[in-house]
């Protein structure tokens, strides 16, 4: 790599290069501010006249204003290493590689997007197969100033070997740099075969097989946005639903997506997958194993099924004073053709209560007339009498009662009869762990449960007849809203000739943002029919059989990307084996491509990881180490757990030297080990969810899943595997970038000593 920095070094050569690249790189960011700063322009003048006119002529200027805001947010966002590379193309062609597509104001090209498929060659092109590269340069940059460049000359007589790291140089730069316990971007440094997933086609299922640190988490994220780039068209309307294991883990990764000038992705963690359901409660996770059970799907079909019920005897009820009966046999009947519909329960009770008010109408009709107390012109009349008996609506309720999904569900957990009836199957034992206490928070578990229940039961309002109505009509107004402001934009923009104000591209986009705020973003996340056009699920080796359900619902069209690493699995209800998890949701039409190269931990960590996976009889696929790293993993046996901790702190501070530590236990030990760290170093320890920031984190593996750090403790390794999963210890001992250290007070498992 040829470094800025000592200049002594370089030849005049060298010199030159770099000279050259700090003027072109110069001339990117002269350009970008400029077009930041014509927003800036725009987006004032707008802001000015927004206190005058009629209401549609704001409502224009505030689209032209969130068009503007959203512009200049993405410039903003990509400031930060804006290019990070050069292709040399054999037709004498320079082109450079950056985050966003740039041209002057002429047109003249002066950066190519990195998705657009003109930059696919700079991740893809080797010695063996060179795609018309002679030269490809990787552009350091600190600080908008080209600090070094480095070349891999594709030229035919150096043949390497095609296995070969692109820009080794480069990618070791970003590999040794500090974590900041925010993920960032891999752009500059893509790997070819991590750039073959990225841009595989957008139809079908992928499923994404790699080891620890193969940049799993990177690759989907980098897939999303290109997805979004190449088929804007179809995803920005339908939107992209990026899954993830827990919130800690979604603000890890929140950045890299706007880092790439992306923000149509809506980001959901397991607990949120359901609108309106935030499950933040935890449970054990032998509980959790029995409600991810394919047959959960059948027990909640029953569950809906049991509460449409067919009274043991006739049911005498009053109407007006009148006595009329409602027969077992009338309600089976009525029964049989609401279930014909085919209608989910809530849907289908419609026409339930309609078939019965009819006949009770009619038997209330006859008796009246029997009685000759009035005349059949009174029909209307008697029918809004049966309606409105106390006594006909609870017959019927108890018959066919209208649910919500929450209600379904905690019903069934807290009452032992309705859950013995539905899930027979279930010894006694595992419907017991099932009781819930209502009201209790909802669990990730409970949340594909629910979804379940939600499809079977349908609206609750369509019970209600008119209120779903007008709810449908008001979703309609807003939507055809959304589409008028839309037009004015257009017509006010053709009026004004587009002169630079905005170009044509400008609109597209605008559209584009526009369908997505008033689609993908805001009405999928409220909307549990939403269809998304992709899916990506990272660390989806935890998914149960009924969170891939609810998955799969998310996404009729089943274009899913899914990564994850099958070896890595904790959750009780998690997959095995890619085959047995997929195949009842995508047959055999899912495809496997393998990441093989561990760019996170080095050599010496990542083996004794997986000679202890081996160990214990887990197979584990061990992809090679970029780096050897400097320290073996440093083994402890001590008889205080703590206060080793406590004494081994200083020097792994200093080892990862302002870098970032974990310490990773039990879930049980976290709140203690934590406790005992803050008294000594305050405010820079934090632990759980969402404390990334301080330099000191304290974790269980359950949420160290997917995150990295510079160095790592674990306390009680032994104490992380259990009953044949060594899931949890493969983790935590994935995780450090630099240094690892374990803290023993009872026999370490087998195999982490060579
Ligand atoms: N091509 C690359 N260039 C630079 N850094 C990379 C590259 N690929 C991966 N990395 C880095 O390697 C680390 C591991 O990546 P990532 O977290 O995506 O791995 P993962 O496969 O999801 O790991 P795990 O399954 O262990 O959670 C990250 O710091 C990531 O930025």
């Amino acid at each position: 790599m040829l470094e800025a920095e000592p200049t002594h070094h370089h030849t005049g050569k060298a010199r030159e290069e770099l000279a050259h690249e700090r003027e072109y790189v110069a001339g990117l960011y002269a350009r970008l501010d400029e077009l930041r700063e014509e927003k800036l322009e725009q987006l004032g003048e707008v802001r000015r006249n927004t206190a005058v006119g009629s209401h549609q002529n704001r409502s224009e200027r505030d689209a032209f204003a969130s068009l503007y805001e959203d512009r200049l947010a993405q410039l903003n966002a990509v400031d930060d290493r804006l290019v990070f590379g050069r292709l040399d193309l054999d037709s004498g062609e320079q082109r450079y590689i950056g985050r966003i597509g740039l041209s002057t104001e002429d047109l003249k090209q002066l950066m190519v997007d990195w998705r657009a498929p003109e930059a696919g060659t700079f991740y893809q092109a080797t010695a063996f197969e060179r795609q018309g590269v002679r030269r490809r340069r990787h552009l350091i940059l600190q600080n908008r100033q080209v600090k070094a460049i480095e070349d891999d000359v594709l030229d035919p007589q150096m043949l390497s070997d095609s296995e070969a790291l692109q820009g080794e140089g480069a990618l070791l730069a970003a590999l040794n740099s500090k974590r900041t316990g925010r993920m960032s971007d891999i752009v500059g440094t893509i790997q070819a075969e991590q750039d073959r997933v990225i841009r595989s086609p957008l139809a079908g299922a992928l499923v994404v097989q790699g080891g620890p640190g193969t940049g799993k988490t990177a690759v989907a994220l980098h897939r999303a946005a290109y997805l979004l780039y190449t088929h804007r068209d179809r995803l920005k309307s339908a939107g992209v639903l990026l899954v993830g294991p827990s919130s800690s883990f979604m603000t890890y990764i929140e950045r890299v997506l706007p880092s790439l000038g992306e923000t149509g992705v809506v980001m959901a963690n397991l607990g949120r997958l359901m609108p309106g359901i935030n499950a933040v409660g935890t449970e054990a996770p032998e509980i959790a194993e029995i409600k991810g059970r394919a047959l959960m799907a059948t027990v909640i079909g029953r569950a809906v099924g049991n509460r449409q019920r067919i009274p043991a005897e006739d049911r005498v009820l009053d109407v007006e004073g009148q006595k009329i009966v409602l027969t077992p046999k009338q309600v089976r009947r009525a029964r049989d053709k609401a279930r014909a519909t085919g209608k989910p329960h809530n849907e289908a009770r419609l026409t339930f209560v309609k078939i019965l008010l009819r006949e009770l109408t009619e038997q209330l009709t006859e008796i009246v007339e029997g009685k000759s107390i009035g005349n059949s012109a009174d029909r209307s009349y008697l029918a809004e009498d049966v309606r409105a008996s106390r006594d006909v609506r609870i017959a019927l309720n108890l018959a066919w009662m209208p649910m919500s999904p929450e209600k379904l569900v905690t019903e069934l957990f807290a009452k032992p009869a309705l859950l013995e009836a539905a899930a027979p199957e279930l010894g006694a034992a595992e419907r017991e762990a099932l009781y819930r206490e209502p009201g209790r928070p909802w669990t990730e578990a409970d949340v594909p449960l629910l979804d379940e229940a939600a499809e079977l039961l349908g609206e609750l309002d369509a019970s209600g007849g008119r209120d779903a109505a007008a709810r449908e009509a008001e979703r309609k107004r807003d939507i055809a809203n959304a589409e008028r402001t839309l037009e004015n934009v257009q017509q006010s923009l053709e009026d004004v000739g587009v002169d630079g104000v905005l170009s044509a591209e400008d609109l597209a986009e605008h559209n584009a943002v526009q369908a997505e705020q008033f689609t993908a973003a805001e009405r999928a996340v409220l909307d549990r029919n939403w269809a998304f056009g992709h899916v990506v699920v990272d660390e989806a080796q935890e998914l149960s059989a009924m969170q891939w359900r609810l998955l799969v619902r998310r996404c009729p069209m089943k274009s899913f990307t899914i990564v994850g690493d099958i070896a890595q699995t904790s959750a009780a209800a998690g997959a095995s084996s890619w085959q047995q998890a997929l195949s009842p949701h995508f047959g055999d039409r899912w495809q496997l491509e393998e990441l093989t190269v561990n760019y996170r931990t080095p050599a010496q960590i990542a083996e004794a990881a997986a000679r202890m996976a081996n160990a214990a009889g887990q197979v584990v696929s061990a992809p090679k180490a970029v780096r050897d790293g400097v320290w073996p993993p440093i083994i402890d046996r001590v008889a205080d757990l703590q206060q080793a901790l406590l004494t081994a702190m200083p020097e792994e501070l200093a080892a990862v030297d302002g870098g970032l530590l974990a310490v990773i236990a039990a879930p049980h030990r976290v709140a203690g080990l934590a406790k005992a760290l803050r008294a000594e170093f305050g405010k820079r320890v934090g632990h759980g969810a969402g404390s990334l920031e301080q330099d000191i984190v304290v974790i269980d593996p359950h949420e160290a899943k997917g995150l990295e750090f510079d160095g790592v403790v674990i306390v009680e390794p032994a104490e992380l595997v259990s009953a044949g999963r060594v899931g949890d210890l493969y983790v935590a001992m994935t995780r450090p970038t630099q240094r690892l250290r374990l803290l023993s007070s009872t026999a370490l498992p087998a195999g982490i000593e060579s």
